[in-house]
């Protein structure tokens, strides 16, 4: 028990163990054992820690007991180290690309080690006071866009007694400024609402509270409009000039669907929307409403927010659009351009006889249809040369991704592999295990397969045919960039923290380029196998519409995007990507990166 960091904790065990009898005991162990366990000492010693630094206690008590906290003693000079290193790694990374510098590759293996980036992320946690709880962004219509020097700021009114001061109310104290005669913040309370909202602070100007004008106003008639007011008070404030920078929430997501303010029927001001396309990045700034969060585009610092769709609404129009489609099969009521509607329609799209089915893996289109996809949340993941990303061809069937893997193989074999596939059938004379396939007896591949040891299957004349997690995860170890063409259903089994993969989707021209460059290079068809022809006009027809329905299930699981048109050119942007994963920091969805 000495070992306890905190004398207030050892009063509650004390008080635990008096009261320890009948009933509750089973409770009480359990929190006994939760309060002395080790990682509740290291939190508080953490908490400890913090509270000396972002705070200091005032050594006398106020009339209530109750410690006060004096403003920030310290006050951090960015709050965003973590990106910062992001962009320093990057800059490195050019840097040793060109000078080959030892130097500065080790600088960035330095920057890039999971302690070092999670003592930066600490670090911005505790500045940006990221650990106390949110209150709501100030309201769109009172934001006065020509008034930079103004902010407005929303607080809710405490359920505390009210006082002679402001502070029970918004944690704040106002006085009359001596020199100017106007009104001002004295103090803000630490971990009250006025430090919770970190926008407020000692020395801000009162403009108006609850839109009254307090100008020439007493501390105690503003101490009135703040009694009298009921629920949330709206400051207008003039920043003080030695402002700390505000507190923004963290949260980044990828939009997995379209959505156009202008067309939205529900929003409560289409000019407040803010408009993105599926793939955008959006930096969510408030959750506070539970069905309009406040969002700007990633990188937009200077842009106001904008209204978007909360992840629930946008979840429950979906399940409504649908639930009302399977009833009538009518048309839809225009809210916003959720990939829902098109999802049905393709209920009744016939799937092409011509299509070639190598891999006839069992057709669940009809579990993605059931999936609501709305918003996924993501985080920078660092470029980290020892375990490159694998990047996985998504595209129709003979659009190319055999032909664009193999240039890349072709092109850098010690930087490129792929994977070599297992099947249940005999080897052929010539073919030998582990080059042209991984030979395995069916029981065998069968059992493997009801495992979850292969990220992709299927059946073709009577024999089985997979790529196994293992033939990725050696390629992986071994430091080269796999590069992978499965069918597009396998992305379920292969987005995942463990593979991390880069997803290129590979997509057909229009129809006249299609056929042009086809037929200019004498593409073989791949959809009969038993012949060396070329595509005929329905097989490219086909792949074009083929892709159309690929593009709608899985293009939110799309990292980049390549029409495969003139083939050089298709290369050389696939080349691109490949460097850019090697040399820039990627939006991965959150739980990829630990
Ligand atoms: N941009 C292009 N211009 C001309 N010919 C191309 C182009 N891309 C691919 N081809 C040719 O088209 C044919 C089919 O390509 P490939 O085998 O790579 O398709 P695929 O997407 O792997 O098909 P599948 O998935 O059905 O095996 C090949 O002969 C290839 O050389």
């Amino acid at each position: 028990m000495t070992s306890l960091p905190s004398e207030d904790l050892s009063r509650l065990l004390a008080t635990l163990h008096q009261t320890r009898s009948g009933d509750d005991l089973q409770e009480l162990n359990f929190l006994n054992q939760v309060l002395t366990s080790k990682g509740m000492t290291n939190l508080l010693r953490v908490h400890k820690k913090i509270s000396a630094i972002v705070g200091k206690p005032h050594s006398a008590s106020d009339t209530n007991g109750t410690l006060e906290y004096e403003p920030e003693m310290i006050v951090p000079i960015v709050s965003n180290v973590f990106n910062i290193s992001c962009e320093v790694i990057e800059t490195l990374q050019s840097f040793v690309q060109r000078s080959g510098s030892r130097d500065s590759r080790e600088l960035i293996l330095l920057l890039q080690r999971p302690a070092f980036q999670s003592l930066l992320l600490v670090h911005d946690t505790i500045s940006q006071k990221d650990y106390v709880p949110k209150l709501p962004e100030p309201p769109f219509n009172t934001v006065d866009e020509d008034e930079e020097t103004i902010k407005i700021v929303q607080l809710v009114k405490s359920n505390e007694p009210l006082a002679q001061t402001a502070e029970p109310i918004v944690g704040a104290t106002i006085k009359t400024d001596e020199r100017t005669g106007k009104i001002v913040i004295a103090r803000v309370m630490h971990g009250g609402a006025a430090d919770r909202s970190g926008l407020i602070h000692p020395g801000d100007e009162v403009v108006e509270v609850n839109g009254i004008d307090v100008l020439g106003k007493t501390p105690n008639d503003v101490l009135e409009i703040l009694q009298n007011a009921e629920g949330t008070i709206t400051f207008k404030l003039i920043p003080s000039e030695s402002q700390r920078p505000s507190r923004e929430n963290r949260v980044r997501v990828r939009a997995l669907f379209d959505f156009t303010a202008a067309l939205d029927r529900y929003i409560p001001c289409k000019e407040a929307g803010l408009d993105f396309r599926r793939g955008d990045i959006i930096h969510i700034v408030s959750q506070d409403d539970p069905y309009w969060w406040q969002a700007r585009h990633e990188g937009d610092k200077q842009m106001r927010a904008g209204l978007i769709p909360s992840r629930m609404l946008q979840e429950k129009r979906i399940a409504y659009e649908r639930a009302h489609s399977a009833n009538n099969n009518s048309d839809q009521p225009e809210i916003g351009c959720s990939p829902a509607r098109s999802i049905g329609s393709l209920k009744s799209e016939r799937s092409s006889p011509t299509q070639k089915v190598m891999y006839a893996l069992a057709e669940n289109e009809d579990f993605d249809r059931q999936e609501i996809v709305t918003y996924e949340e993501v985080a920078r993941l660092m470029p980290y040369p020892a375990v490159p990303r694998p990047i996985v061809l998504i595209g129709p069937p003979g659009v190319g991704r055999n032909e664009l893997k193999r240039r890349l193989i072709a092109l850098d074999p010690d930087k490129f592999r792929t994977t070599i596939p297992y099947t249940s059938r005999l080897p052929k004379p010539g073919e030998a295990d582990g080059v042209d396939y991984h030979f395995l007896d069916r029981q065998q591949m069968e059992r493997d397969i009801d495992d979850g040891l292969f990220v992709e299957f299927g059946e073709y004349k009577g024999n089985l045919y997979g790529t196994a997690n293992r033939s990725i995860k050696e390629i992986i170890e071994l430091g080269y960039t796999c590069i992978l063409n499965p069918h597009h259903q396998a992305l379920k089994t292969l987005r995942t923290a463990e593979f991390k993969p880069h997803v290129v989707y590979i997509k057909p021209p229009g129809f006249n380029v299609l056929r042009e460059t086809r037929s200019a290079a004498y593409a073989r068809s791949t959809f009969d196998e038993n012949s060396s022809r070329g595509f005929t006009d329905d097989e490219l027809a086909e792949m074009i519409r083929s892709g159309q329905r690929i593009e709608l299930h899985y293009g939110h699981l799309f990292d980049d995007v390549i029409v495969n048109g003139d083939l050089s050119t298709a290369f050389e942007q696939l080349l691109t990507v490949t460097r850019k994963l090697d040399t820039q920091s990627q939006w991965v969805p959150v739980s990829w990166v630990v």
